[in-house]
């Protein structure tokens, strides 16, 4: 046990999806995972293992922002043993062509995030996927026909900001495809852990166009998200 996490050793498998809705783990478990049984409760941040085609499958529930990602994914790396992770997540696009309904698979997570201190001491660090994830994501998505971009994302801190859509524009002018607030933290302590990472998040709106999906319809649009993860993972293990 952890201080936020109820679930035994050997309760998470190797291989666990990230969302930051309880909502949508709770519906990846019942829609995805055969004989799934939650593993935390704790704080609402729900966690369930089953199997996915024979293969054990965990789904875990990271809140909002990189601060509550990361004490999620430390846990389940330190002391649950996963290896691979993949968050579904939504996100924001900031390109025209980045639709809502779209994927957008992160080969790299800018970050304005404070949560890593001085940790690099001078330096910045790159958060950047698993290549061989990264490489089976494509190759799946490009089967499977799904709508999809691949290429620079960022990440914030912050959802309302003061200075609003203008914040994101030198991020549009250097071509990142989208916004969300966990995947570069993801990708750090990935790195940290030597562990592989890959963050496939769908756009739920466009910050520029202004597109957008309405919350109440969201669930049942994530369906190509979870299979594609899920077809990655299984081609991965
Ligand atoms: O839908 P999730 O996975 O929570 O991801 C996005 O949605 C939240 C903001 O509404 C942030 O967590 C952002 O990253
Ligand atoms: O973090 C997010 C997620 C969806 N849309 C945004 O604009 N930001």
């Amino acid at each position: 046990m952890t201080p936020h996490n109820e679930a035994a050793a050997g309760d998470y498998a190797p291989t666990v999806l990230l969302s930051g809705d309880p909502l949508r783990s709770e519906w990846i478990a019942e829609t995805f995972l055969e004989d799934a049984r939650c593993v935390n409760r704790i704080r609402g941040a729900l966690g369930y293992t089953g199997s996915y085609q024979g293969m054990p499958v965990s789904v875990q529930t990271t809140g909002i922002g990189i601060p509550s990602l990361s004490i999620y994914v430390h846990e389940l790396l330190e002391t649950y043993g996963a290896r691979v992770l993949f968050r579904v997540g939504t996100c924001g696009g900031l390109q025209d062509h980045v639709r809502i309904r779209d994927l957008v698979i992160s080969q790299a997570a800018a970050t304005d995030s404070g949560a890593e201190g001085e940790s690099f001491g001078a330096y910045r660090f790159a958060p950047a996927p698993d290549l061989g994830l990264l490489s089976a994501a494509a190759e799946e998505a490009r089967k499977s026909g799904v709508r999809h971009h691949i290429g620079s994302t960022a990440s914030s801190d912050v959802f309302y900001h003061s200075a609003g859509d203008e914040r994101y524009r030198p991020l549009r002018a250097h071509g990142l495809l989208a916004v969300d607030m966990e995947t570069s933290g993801l990708y750090t302590l990935a790195s940290r852990f030597g562990a592989r990472a890959l963050s496939i998040c769908m756009g739920v709106d466009n910050v520029f166009t202004g597109e957008s999906i309405a919350e109440a319809e969201r669930q049942a649009v994530f369906r190509p998200m979870i299979e594609l993860a899920l077809a990655t993972a299984c081609g991965v293990s």
